[in-house]
């Protein structure tokens, strides 16, 4: 509703209002004199004068825009409604609100004739030059008019008659015209009605309009459309990284592949001929083992033939004192000139190479030359250097099927006691180191803290035995006493791996010089010798009690009786090889001695200890049993290793088939989206195209359909007479009533404002491209897309602005230009009653001569007024929305409609709308923020509030 303080809407000075329909009344009023050259303002002849050119401004009207009030009040003057001063002036300003009703006419006072036409000489005339109405009873009859003989001569009577028959015949003139008013006046009355009827009707077309509007921009999905874009583009390119990764992997699945495939033949070549190696070597191996043991077998068969306690006995000669002295010799063989005592000694070495343990000591008499055996001299080596010779012989030959480690401890048993003779302790003045025997394992005993001197040549071993044989001799300020109470063991300690098939062995040779085996008796001796002797015939009784229970096999060994027999525990036992020298001397003096020493060698000799027993080191081939054990973990670990690659190239693939899934996916519903947004599109454009057309068929239906209404008031009351002529006036009323403005104005408007159709618009937007390219904005067809008509009274020329794109299809606020609109479009002239100010005016020659009231053509402008009225009313019952504006014009009243924009073209971008009036371009926000009341203004009626300025 407009505003009621407002000077416009509310005490509008021509009566209209911005938010009704107004009523025209035109410029002729009764009592102007009709000029014949004055043309109606609505005529086409008026019209073609362009005298809109003249105004200073327009309006354009539409149901989205209505007229800025501060432009209103500045642009338009309003007109007031007069009529003829002769009957009645008046001035009625009309409230918006209230329907347009002319004032009741004034009553006519019967006797006011008598104050007009006072009876005097001068006859009847007017007051103050205007006419006035005479009642009835006040007006003197012709014939009831007495002839003043003495103040009216005939001449005077005549102007007197004259004078009442005009009288008579103005006063039917007037009453016709009161009738005729009266009628009028009942007339506006059902008009305004059905103005307000039609304004409601409009009011519910513009809810209507803007919901359809709505609706119709909802379709379009602009803002989803944007959504769907950057939705589209944002999918675009997740997938151009995703199939970018898609090719990386394939490639890499692909190097993968042949990596794969290409280990996995070497892999198989490499396993063949590793399968085939493996198999020679394991036969040639087996070849090799079962040699190898057939000849250890055969050599040990031999050894134990020969048996496995082997006792030589040895002689020496007689030495230079005994010669002397005259000793005879009581010892006669034959071998005991064969000095070489060594060759049957050698296959021992072998024995200790092959695992087994070997005990070789020298037994006899002091003197009897058991060290001469056991050492040797440099220029003749004893066992023990040769033994080790042999032994190194042997291990070179083995190099390349064993590998071998040997290192010699030398220590002594003096009095049941240990000494390390290669330890720091032998040295002058030092302490020396007691030692025990311990047992580590089953059958082996260990020394703990003996110095075992690695040796891997005849050099090293002959520096070690040298040492030793030192360090025996520092302990005694007579080296051969002492050594003669002692004795010396060698132990050479072997370990060997067989580098076929690992097997590992860990052995010993133990090589001993026992101590004099004196009678006690025989040397007498006291005292400390006395305990040496003591200890010494105990050590060697504890070896012979050991020889006998293994003679005897015996369950208990008594190997602890002493140092000596617990420390060759491991050598005597019956897994061991065990040589012995029995020293003896040929003098007869040593008979005795001689005879107990063979005694005590043939016990040994008859001593059978069994096959012997190869010492496998246990320790080694549980290491290599741990090895084995490793290397099978991490033969299964590759194994693992090689799974999990193979996992992880099919996890590979299967992601990439995966991603490839996932991009058809992907694609598949790229093009239904776009799919989706055209098909959208089209619907929308169908939509609106469809119904522009409509409205654009209709609109010019009901323009050819609607007949002009004459203009009232075209007459002066006083050319009555034409109109009671029905030869004349109608013909030139004919002229004006025939061609309706309407039509005539709708030629012009198909001239100067080509709608174009939608079709050209949607060429421009049927590109994808387009609606992604935010560059390609339609430049052409923008401007003149409007195809926005104005029913506004007045037009002004403006420069039309290039019209932004448009973010919806709510239709546009409506813009004064009208350079491009058909003339039935223009704005009407504004109306003024004051002739004389608009004569005056230069620009009011360019006013419209309205239809006057008292028109003959009354009854025709009232049939053409009824048929608009229907019109408009089918039109508005069918709520058709008005795209193109109307002009419908009956008797004054000037029916405007709206007009409304609708922008296609926003080519996926949001539309935005146009206002094309005040440059102004508000958003759609802005649109929303605005006032109900600025709303209302805008969308209301703004008719003949325009241009006035
Ligand atoms: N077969 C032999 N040929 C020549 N000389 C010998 C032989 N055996 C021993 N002799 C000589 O006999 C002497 C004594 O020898 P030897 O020291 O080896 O005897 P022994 O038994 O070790 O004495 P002891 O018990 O005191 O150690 C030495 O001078 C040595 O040269």
């Amino acid at each position: 509703m407009a505003d009621p303080d407002s000077p416009v809407s509310g005490r509008s000075e021509t009566g209209f209002s911005l938010t009704t329909p107004h009523l025209i009344i035109g410029e002729q009023s009764p009592e102007l004199p009709h000029e014949p050259q004055m043309n109606y303002l609505d005529s086409p002849e008026f019209l073609d004068n362009n005298w809109h050119q003249k105004l200073g401004a327009s309006v354009e009207l539409s149901l989205e825009n209505g007229i800025d009030e501060s432009q209103v009040k500045n642009t338009h003057k309003t007109p007031s409604v007069k009529f003829s001063t002769i009957c009645q002036t008046f001035e009625q300003e009309l409230s918006p609100e209230a329907s347009f009703e002319l004032p009741p006419p004034p009553k006519l006072e019967e006797n006011s004739l008598e104050d007009c036409f006072p009876v005097t000489s001068t006859g009847v005339g007017c007051r103050n030059g205007e006419a006035s109405y005479i009642g009835d009873g006040g007006v003197p009859e012709i014939e009831d008019i007495q002839s003043p003989m003495d103040i009216c001569d005939s001449e005077v009577e005549g102007d007197y008659k004259k004078l009442v028959k005009d009288y008579h015949s103005q006063r039917k003139e007037l009453e016709e015209m009161r009738i005729l008013l009266e009628e009028l006046r009942k007339e506006n009355r059902a008009k305004s009605g059905e103005c307000n009827e039609a304004w409601k009707s409009l009011k519910e077309l513009q809810n209507e309009l803007m919901r359809k509007s709505m609706h119709v921009g909802s379709l379009g999905q602009v803002k989803e459309k944007g959504k769907w874009f950057s939705s589209l583009r944002d999918l675009t390119r997740k997938l151009k990284i995703m199939k970018m990764e898609q090719i990386k992997l394939a490639e890499e699945a692909s190097a993968y592949k042949k990596c794969l495939v290409d280990m996995k033949e070497m892999s198989s070549t490499i396993n063949f001929t590793v399968n085939q190696q493996i198999d020679l070597n394991e036969h040639l191996k087996a070849k090799f083992v079962e040699g190898a043991k057939e000849r250890k077998e055969l050599y040990n068969k031999v050894l134990e033939l020969k048996g496995n306690i082997r006792v030589f006995c040895r002689c020496r000669p007689l030495n230079t004192d005994e010669i002397a002295a005259g000793a005879s010799v009581v010892v006669d063989f034959e071998s005991a000139k064969d000095a070489d005592v060594f060759k049957d000694t050698a296959p021992f070495a072998t024995s200790v190479l092959d695992g087994y343990n070997v005990c070789i000591f020298a037994y006899g008499q002091t003197g009897t030359g058991k060290t001469f055996t056991m050492e040797g001299t440099e220029k003749d080596r004893g066992v023990n250097f040769r033994i080790l010779e042999e032994l190194f012989h042997i291990i070179r030959e083995r190099q390349k099927l064993y590998r071998y480690s040997v290192s010699v401890s030398v220590l002594e048993v003096y009095n049941e006691q240990i000494r390390d003779l290669l330890g720091s302790g032998n040295q002058a003045g030092a302490t020396a180191k007691r030692l025990e025997i311990r047992q580590v394992g089953e059958g082996i005993h260990h020394v703990p803290g003996l110095v075992e001197a690695n040796v891997s040549n005849m050099s090293e071993v002959w520096e070690v035995l040298k040492t030793g044989s030192n360090a025996r001799a520092v302990g005694s300020t007579n080296a051969n006493e002492h050594s003669s109470r002692s004795h010396c063991i060698h132990c050479v300690m072997v370990k060997g791996e067989n580098l076929m098939n690992g097997e590992c062995i860990r052995s010993k040779l133990w090589l001993v010089d026992l101590a004099g085996s004196e009678r006690i008796a025989k040397t007498e001796v006291q005292g400390e010798r006395l305990k040496e002797t003591q200890n010494i015939n105990r050590s060697l009784s504890a070896l012979g009690d050991v020889i006998s229970a293994l003679a005897t096999k015996s369950p208990h060994v008594p190997f602890r009786n002493s140092k000596l027999t617990h420390l060759l525990q491991d050598s005597l036992g019956g897994d061991s090889k065990t040589l012995m020298f029995v020293q003896i001397s040929p003098n007869e003096s040593d008979l005795g001695e001689t005879l107990c020493s063979l005694n005590f060698a043939s016990r040994v000799r008859g001593v059978e200890l069994g096959p012997a027993k190869r010492q496998l080191d246990t320790y080694e081939y549980l290491r290599y049993k741990q090895l084995a054990e490793k290397a099978k973990l991490e033969l299964k670990s590759k194994d693992l290793q090689i799974k999990k690659l193979e996992e992880t190239v099919q996890g590979q693939e299967v992601k990439i088939k995966e991603r490839d899934f996932r991009n058809k996916s992907l694609q598949e519903k790229v093009k239904e989206l776009e799919s989706q947004l055209l098909i959208e599109r089209k619907l929308a454009r169908q939509h609106v195209d469809t119904k522009i057309a409509e409205q654009h068929i209709k609109n010019q239906e009901e323009h050819i359909k609607a007949p002009i209404r004459p203009p009232l008031g075209s007459r002066p009351l006083g050319s009555l007479k034409n109109v009671s002529d029905p030869t004349t006036a109608p013909v030139k009323d004919q002229e004006n009533s025939i061609q309706p403005l309407v039509e005539k104005n709708n030629s012009k408007a198909q001239t100067q404002v080509p709608f174009r159709p939608m079709n050209e618009f949607v060429k421009y937007i049927d590109a994808t491209e387009k609606e992604n390219n935010p560059d390609m904005v339609e430049q052409s067809f923008l401007p003149s897309r409007t195809g926005r008509a104005s029913i506004c009274p007045i037009a002004r020329r403006m420069p039309a602005l290039p019209a932004p794109r448009r973010n919806s299809l709510i239709p546009l606020p409506s813009t004064p230009n009208t350079t491009q609109l058909p003339l039935q479009f223009l704005p009407l002239a504004p109306f003024s009653a004051d002739k004389k100010d608009d004569i005056d005016d230069p620009e009011a020659n360019c006013l419209p001569r309205q239809t006057p009231c008292d028109s003959p053509k009354a009854t025709i402008t009232k049939a053409g007024s009824r048929k608009i009225s229907s019109i408009l009313r089918r039109s508005i019952h069918k709520r058709i929305q008005p795209k193109s504006p109307t002009q419908h014009m009956k008797r004054g009243v000037n029916v405007g409609m709206e007009k409304v924009r609708l922008s296609i073209g926003s080519r996926g971008r949001l539309a935005q709308r146009v206002l094309l009036s005040n440059g102004r371009r508000p958003g759609p926000k802005g649109m929303q923020k605005q006032t109900q009341k600025e709303k209302e203004k805008e969308r209301g009626w703004n008719i003949g509030t325009v241009g006035r300025g």
